[in-house]
């Protein structure tokens, strides 16, 4: 039996508090998939345990070639990581957030510090800081990497310290065996002399502002739905070099096609879904696709169910400058070169990523609030900025 039936429902973001744990625990990968017909985007999969082989990187980068500058989502598989690991994960997220929200409350974030670690609920935005809306049903728990730059075990809830060796494990290994791959193959794809190129760039043991995540959607009454106009978050792109999601057995993320509209991303058993964010773009002279991606409310046959994520949202280090790299015989070619916007100034990866997230906070946060209803009548926004001298954009 699936966990689903056992999970109380919660028809509203007020009611998220009293939800109580599951009874009887069971893989959340097992809940079935959606019947619903709807138009899933056609995206390349990599089957990573063909990396070592005699010519085996080399075909990847060719298979990834179009996604990487076209679509900008991919699918990973052959990862070595075990569908039970990846549901123990999905477990844990259940567990922290069936915690009392006074617990999950002591690890809030601090949004003022433009951090993004620890707890993210309703309740810890803040007016003038995080602009957001009580329709949002969304709460995260993110993990810095387990280095010594960030504060150990003993500075996260119990649950967490009594799985730490797994979970440590587990942030570890996707390191190795997806990021550190997915790097060498983008070096590859710029047909750069030097394929470690972007792996010395994300180095584990150098400070960086990567996280692990665990992500709660509670379910919404149709009303609520409806009047968050069919969303769970609005369109928008990830600020960090990629982002990772396993397998999520709920629809509801959506990235948007060429031709300008939505489709719905299919959860495919033993992937996990990947997408290029805003950082490697700029690395890459925006050659590379930061994609558009929301995530809808799930079809009739599984909105009334919790959507649970395991993510990691990847970053280059600190000390990294944000330039574009040099000497690609692709981006010559693509005349990449020739039209390179200037950045106002120099700067590095770890004062960029403070300075835009904090201006998600203050802006992304609003033009998703109007998404939800806040701003009557707003069917489209589009909020373009200058970030430290780096154009970005926003949209629902
Ligand atoms: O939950 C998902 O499927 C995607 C979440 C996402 O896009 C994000 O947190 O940036
Ligand atoms: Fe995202």
């Amino acid at each position: 039996m699936s966990p689903v039936a056992t999970t109380p429902r919660s028809t509203s973001p007020v009611s998220r508090a009293s939800v109580k744990p599951r009874t009887v625990p069971g893989p959340y990968s097992s809940i079935p998939e959606t019947t619903a017909d709807l138009e899933w985007a056609e995206l390349v999969s990599l089957d990573l345990s063909t990396f070592e082989n005699p010519g085996g990187k080399e075909a990847l980068a060719q298979q990834l070639k179009y996604a990487v500058h076209n679509v900008g989502f991919f699918y990973v598989t052959g990862f070595g990581i075990s569908q039970e690991e990846v549901d123990r994960q999905f477990e844990l997220s259940h567990e922290f957030f069936d915690l009392p929200l006074e617990e999950k409350l002591k690890y809030a974030a601090d949004h003022k510090a433009a951090s993004y670690n620890g707890y993210n609920g309703p309740q810890v935005y803040e007016p003038g800081v995080t602009e957001h809306h009580p329709r949002h049903n969304i709460e995260v728990y993110n993990l810095p990497k387990f280095t010594a730059d960030f504060p150990s075990a003993s500075s996260h809830p119990e649950l967490i310290q009594k799985n730490w060796e797994d979970i440590v494990s587990f942030g570890k290994r996707v390191h190795t065996n997806v990021i550190e791959r997915l790097l060498v193959i983008f070096a590859i794809v710029l047909e750069l002399e030097d394929e470690q190129y972007f792996v010395k760039r994300h180095v584990y043991d150098v400070k960086g502002e990567d996280h692990m995540r665990y992500m709660k959607y509670s379910a919404r009454s149709d009303e609520v739905n409806e009047e968050a106009q069919g969303l769970y978050s609005t369109g928008h792109t990830d600020l960090g070099s990629i982002t990772l999601l396993f397998k999520q057995p709920i629809a509801g993320l959506q990235v948007l096609n060429k031709d300008g509209r939505y489709r719905w991303v299919k959860a495919v058993p033993g992937t996990i879904t990947v997408n290029i964010a805003d950082t490697l773009s700029l690395l890459s002279g925006r050659y590379f696709k930061s994609s558009i991606h929301r995530v809808a409310v799930p079809p009739p046959d599984q909105r009334h169910l919790d959507r649970h994520g395991v993510l990691f949202f990847i970053r280059p280090n600190n000390n990294v400058p944000v330039e574009v790299v040099k000497g690609s015989p692709l981006l010559a070619r693509e005349g990449v070169y020739e039209t390179l916007e200037e950045f106002a100034e120099p700067i590095d990866v770890g004062t960029w990523v403070r300075k835009r997230q904090e201006h998600i906070f203050k802006e992304g946060y609003k033009i998703s609030s109007a998404a939800a209803g806040v701003r009557e009548g707003a069917e489209r926004t589009e909020l373009e900025a200058v970030v430290a001298g780096i154009k970005v954009k926003y949209w629902n």
